[in-house]
């Protein structure tokens, strides 16, 4: 079966797009973790596909792959680069275009310097929506958040961290770190992403805050590994420092691969992210 797709990035988490609406798409995981592989495949942190919607009012459905092969709720970079391809492809003349995602609907804005601004939603704080487990825990009350603390345990970490706890349609824990070029991204990731407390497992952000509007972040994303950006990663970090009384928005988050714009208003208003999309090359694979 032969397959075109799209190679894309937005602030350097790459994907691999495949156009849903004019193909019939239907790959097992294998097939997924194929694709995304940067040796024997194309490389991709995340496969998405556009498709048709019978919803009135939206234009388009997508849907989200880790290079696990795991489908997800929600991906921030990835929505970006959504709005760029339907509307390079000229799939779409809509601006702001609504898509159907498994997390629910969102509106994206072509900017006229070539950004797109996603409106995110509002943010998720009920542990039950994220999940997170905090049974037996006690957690430490900072502004609006309240911070829990996090065992992490295995042959060469013993420690515990706190983290505040958010969902942007998809799970995340966010740390504090000194110096994020130090932080203990490989080492921790894999333990808070699979933590038992997260039953759905998590994307780990960890974030050194340069001052009330400026972070720098990390992300060790769940079924990815660390990646360069992660957008719904970087709206759960300024977020979380917003709560927290760290922050104050608009938030500026310089990620490894670029920068992301993150406002948030506080509770009950939705978080707008501002980021570059970009496409790289066509091409074809045969799977
Ligand atoms: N890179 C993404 C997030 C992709 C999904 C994430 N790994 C998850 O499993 O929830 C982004 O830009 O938000």
């Amino acid at each position: 079966m032969k397959l075109k797709f799209t190679k894309m990035h937005g602030a350097g988490n790459d994907f691999v797009v495949f156009n849903g609406c004019d193909q019939d798409i239907n790959l097992t995981t294998a097939q997924f973790r194929f694709i995304a592989d940067r040796r024997f495949g194309i490389g991709a942190d995340q496969i998405l596909i556009v498709e048709k919607t019978e919803k009135a009012g939206i234009d388009f459905r997508y849907r989200i792959f880790n290079a696990d092969g795991g489908e997800v709720e929600q991906c921030g970079n990835g929505a970006r680069a959504f709005a760029r391809y339907v509307t390079d492809f000229k799939m779409t003349s809509h601006n702001p275009i609504r898509v159907e995602t498994k997390a629910g609907i969102i509106e994206l804005f072509i900017e006229n310097n070539g950004t797109v601004t996603v409106n995110m939603g509002k943010p998720e704080f009920a542990h039950a929506r994220i999940p997170f487990d905090a049974n037996g825990l006690k957690g430490t009350p900072t502004g609006d958040d309240t911070v829990w603390p996090l065992f992490l345990d295995n042959e060469s970490v013993s420690q515990e961290i706190d983290i505040s706890v958010v969902s942007m349609g998809n799970p995340h824990a966010v740390q504090v770190v000194r110096n994020i070029d130090e932080a203990p991204v490989a080492s921790q990731g894999p333990l808070i992403e699979n933590h038992k407390r997260f039953p759905n497992r998590v994307n780990a952000g960890f974030m050194e805050i340069e001052n009330r509007h400026s972070i720098r972040l990390r992300v060790f994303e769940r079924g990815a590994g660390e990646t360069l950006a992660c957008g719904t990663g970087a709206c759960a970090a300024a977020v979380a420092g917003i709560r927290r009384g760290l922050l104050d928005s608009p938030v500026t988050v310089k990620a490894r691969g670029g920068i992301l714009e993150i406002a948030w208003n506080g509770y009950g208003h939705d978080v707008m992210m501002t980021g570059p999309a970009v496409i790289v090359f066509n091409g074809e694979i045969d799977l």
